[in-house]
């Protein structure tokens, strides 16, 4: 069974604490924080300032999703704003060893994301160190958007490396995931669900997590 991180992106930004505590009855397993820079992705979103606030809302660990440039300069400013995974981009920085090990020091587990173009290859010898890997079944930087479906071969590829090599790494997956296609994602792998709009746009929110976590 996956577990499920409802993406706040796709939420009424006007209402962050009703939408967190909607998401947590419906028996979400994070949340999950989407921060985009306007650099490294066409896109801007939430810094610190609004994890700090929202911490106070829900005990459900937050799973922050930085889509910015040089990621090393803001761990310590997201771990003390109540970041339970922070995960980077491998594009991101010319060090993804040494930022990996840098959010382990903070006390927090550790994620490395890869756009859709960037094969498995170039995440390979970091697996073992990093608590997940964060497959982006969209190019990053809106909600909204179609599933990849080259995504799949990918989190297969991924998952039989790390069964292989008896690691605890687990997958994340995320972008234009629905109850249509979550199926054939945790059937590749997937330990992760995240979904924003198939959640926050819908009409039965509380169905579509109760569907998305008995798969
Ligand atoms: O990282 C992201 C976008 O860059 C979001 O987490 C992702 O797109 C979730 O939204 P949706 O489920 O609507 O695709
Ligand atoms: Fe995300």
């Amino acid at each position: 069974m996956a577990k499920i991180a409802p993406s706040i992106l796709s939420a009424d930004f006007s209402n962050l604490e009703q939408e967190i505590k909607k998401v947590e009855d419906f028996g979400a397993d994070f949340i999950h924080i989407d921060v985009m820079d306007g650099n490294f992705v066409p896109n801007i979103t939430l810094g610190p300032c609004v994890i700090e606030s929202i911490r106070k809302v829900t005990n459900l660990p937050f799973d922050v999703h930085l889509m910015v440039e040089n990621p090393e300069r803001y761990l310590k400013d997201f771990a003390e704003a109540g970041a339970d995974i922070i995960s980077f981009h491998q594009e991101a920085t010319h060090h993804v060893h040494r930022t990996i090990q840098d959010i382990k020091k903070l006390g927090i587990k550790a994620g490395v994301a890869i756009n859709p173009a960037t094969p498995v290859s170039l995440i390979e010898d970091i697996l073992e160190e990093v608590d997940l890997i964060l497959v982006m079944s969209v190019n990053p930087g809106f909600g909204g958007q179609s599933f990849i479906k080259s995504a799949l071969k990918k989190i297969s590829t991924l998952k039989q490396i790390i069964l292989k090599n008896n690691y605890k790494t687990l997958i994340e997956v995320d972008g234009g995931i629905n109850e249509d296609n979550a199926e054939k994602i945790v059937k590749a792998g997937a330990d992760i669900l995240v979904a924003g709009s198939a959640i926050y746009k819908s009409c039965d929110p509380k169905g579509v997590i109760k569907k998305l976590k008995l798969i």
